[in-house]
């Protein structure tokens, strides 16, 4: 008896799940002068973001620290419950809060964390955590010998093979990838059609990212997965994710195709991740916290610049963009790339011009995106 589907009826490219303006502010507690504003405070963690899961394809969702990506895993989760927008599965509005509708949801959709360490209990061995997802989610047969088969098919999932050797150790006796494959698998016995992987390979040694990245790869693609993959370190999503967005201070500024974002990127900010990355081709020498190494800081979310989030730390800003927030602008390079950036609205760069805005730099090169895109325009 199989338990777990190993190639699923669906299509590739089958929307499994959607974002649709996603919003989520954490309220903070008030000090005494707040009292009298009207606008409680709260952190603008995540605002407006929207984007698509789809069968067989990795989703990367990347930005610095503190922009937002966990918050919108854990949304996705149903693990918060949203400020504001929509959660569509099979583009049925979805809000879970516990109980039965809860279990129905994580069925098809599963999280794995960051720390395979933090996620798997010290105290249970790797029978224990794999039966108790088989047993939740219904996949664990109706024997006890369907179950050894159901949990030998996971561990082979996973190449944790022969299963023998590992079905009976503590988290403790495994090394970190090791445990992370386990997580993953305890991830996979709920038999999901989507994954939401935050972080799964940034706590993991340098040398064996790159095998769990090939792993989940090859499940996307036996498995027909939806896989969000999210990360800070941009030069991975070009190698393991289809499609790349880009989070900066909760809100997404640009999307498309990962080989596009990742080889000519359309935002400043966008280009900025790639600048401070160390080595955009070397994925297996990827450093935790390269990314925040741009010039300027983040902004403060609980009183988030108005317009573009980033003008303050964007060279090429103009008066605009500390007034009106800009919309995804469609960039002419390929179908389906855009930046929410005024760069991409020829009349805001006709009137006011890049790097207009005092402290900003005139001169300073714009993306190789914004220059093709200028160029077409003034044809
Ligand atoms: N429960 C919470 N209460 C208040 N603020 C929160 C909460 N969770 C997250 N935040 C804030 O929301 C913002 C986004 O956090 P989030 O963890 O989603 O970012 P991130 O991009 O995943 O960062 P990292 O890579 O460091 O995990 C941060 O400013 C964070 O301090």
């Amino acid at each position: 008896m199989t338990t777990l589907s190993e190639s699923t009826a669906a299509p590739v490219g089958e929307v499994v799940l959607e974002a649709v303006g996603l919003t989520k502010h954490f309220p903070v507690r008030r000090k005494l002068r707040d009292l009298f504003s009207r606008t409680p405070a709260a952190v603008h963690a995540v605002d407006d973001v929207s984007f698509t899961l789809r069968r067989g394809k990795v989703t990367a969702l990347v930005g610095e620290s503190g922009s937002g990506k966990s918050t919108v895993a854990r949304l996705l989760a149903q693990l918060y419950p949203r400020t504001a927008g929509d959660i569509l599965l099979h583009g049925k509005s979805t809000r879970v809060r516990g109980g039965r509708r809860f279990r129905a949801y994580v069925r098809r959709v599963q999280l794995i964390f960051q720390d395979p360490f933090a996620s798997l209990n010290p105290i249970h061995t790797v029978r224990y955590h794999l039966t108790r997802a088989l047993k939740i989610h219904g996949n664990a047969g109706k024997t006890s010998a369907d179950l050894e088969q159901a949990l030998a098919e996971l561990l082979a999932r996973v190449s944790l093979t022969p299963p023998e050797r590992y079905i009976d150790k503590f988290p403790h006796e495994l090394s970190g990838g090791q445990r992370q494959r386990v997580a993953i698998a305890r991830a996979l016995g709920a038999d999901p059609e989507a994954l939401l992987a935050d972080e799964p390979v940034s706590m993991l040694d340098v040398s064996i990212r790159l095998g769990i990245l090939n792993l989940l790869r090859d499940l996307k693609e036996r498995l027909n997965l939806a896989i969000l993959y999210i990360t800070h370190d941009i030069a991975s999503a070009r190698y393991f994710a289809d499609e790349t967005m880009v989070m900066y201070a909760g809100r997404m500024v640009e999307g498309g195709d990962s080989e596009t974002v990742t080889q000519n990127p359309a935002h400043p900010y966008t280009r900025l991740l790639i600048d401070s990355a160390p080595d955009p081709d070397r994925i297996a020498g990827v450093t935790d916290g390269a990314t925040d190494r741009g010039n300027g800081e983040p902004p403060s979310l609980i009183r988030p610049p108005s317009g573009c989030r980033f003008n303050p730390r964007c060279p090429h800003a103009m008066p605009r963009c500390t007034v009106d927030l800009p919309p995804r602008l469609e960039i002419a390079d390929r179908p389906g790339h855009w930046a929410a950036c005024w760069l991409y609205d020829p009349q805001t760069v006709a009137k006011e011009g890049p790097g207009s805005l005092a402290g900003a730099d005139p001169a300073a090169p714009i993306p190789p995106a914004a220059a093709l895109h200028l160029a077409e325009e003034t044809r």
